[in-house]
């Protein structure tokens, strides 16, 4: 059998990957499936670290949030990360695969805070680490946790999954003219404005010389084919 390609990753997965249909919020079957996939990599022996999104929670609570201050809803987006990032090591006990959850905000009582040679140690003992709360900064996202916690880790690559297959020309659900990549490099996405991923997240990789490859959470065999170094979404390189 052929070998993974990556010894270490950073997996982003968006709040999305928990939500599956439903409006908002955490969907069993969806994130049964998502665990699915993430467990298969773990057991093939790919150390891996997970930053969650948000998006998916704080959608539920975003009308309530109208009008506020832009840092308090911030770290409502956090905590939102956080109830995510237990909901996942939850659902990967139940698969037989050992997670730590880091909080990149202190809250003791329900999750160990981030500190870096932990969660190094931990990935060395094979245990997916989960790092939740983002950077632990307002005005940030969990694209620019990713590549930073990527960078932190040594991460050989950083594994955007999301709700399109790849970096388009421009936004497939505006424009259906628009084409995909294959490959591009960051410059260029970041000079073409691609929304795919926020500016800050692009730039610090790219200043880490720390590959992205974007692709499909919902495709089947998307994650196990980007591990094998197989020809699935857009890379995205120095
Ligand atoms: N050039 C582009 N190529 C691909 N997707 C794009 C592009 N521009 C905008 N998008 C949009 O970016 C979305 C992914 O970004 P984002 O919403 O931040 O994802 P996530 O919630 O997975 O972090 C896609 O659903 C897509 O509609
Ligand atoms: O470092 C961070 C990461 C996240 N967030 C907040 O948390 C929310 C959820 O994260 P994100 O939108 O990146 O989640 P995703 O779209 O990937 O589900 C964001 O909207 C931000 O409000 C933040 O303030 N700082």
């Amino acid at each position: 059998m052929s070998k993974p390609a990556y010894k270490r990753v950073l997996l982003k997965l968006s709040g999305e990957a928990l939500m599956g249909d439903d409006p908002y919020g955490i969907n069993r079957a969806t994130i049964e499936r998502t665990v699915a996939d993430v467990a298969e990599v773990a057991k093939l022996g790919v150390e891996l670290a997970i930053v969650i999104g948000g998006g998916n929670i704080f959608r539920g609570v975003a009308p309530g949030a109208q009008g506020m201050d832009r840092a308090t809803a911030d770290y409502m987006g956090m905590l939102a990360t956080v109830m995510n990032a237990l909901a996942l090591a939850d659902a990967m006990r139940h698969v037989g695969v050992t997670a730590r959850v880091m909080s990149a905000i202190g809250i003791e009582q329900v999750v160990e805070p981030y500190v870096r040679p932990k969660a190094l140690q931990y990935l060395e003992e094979g245990k997916v680490v989960v790092f939740a709360a983002g950077t632990g900064n307002p005005f940030f996202t969990t694209d620019t946790a990713a590549a930073l916690r990527g960078s932190e880790m040594s991460a050989e690559i950083v594994l955007k999954a999301t709700k399109v297959d790849g970096v388009y020309t421009a936004d497939p659900k505006k424009d259906p003219n628009a084409t995909l990549y294959h490959s591009i490099s960051f410059d260029e996405a970041i000079a073409k404005h691609l929304q795919v991923m926020d500016a800050t997240a692009f730039a610090l990789c790219r200043d880490q010389k720390l590959p992205i490859k974007v692709f499909s959470i919902t495709k089947p065999g998307a994650l196990m084919r980007v591990i094998m170094g197989e020809d699935e979404g857009t890379l995205v390189h120095v």
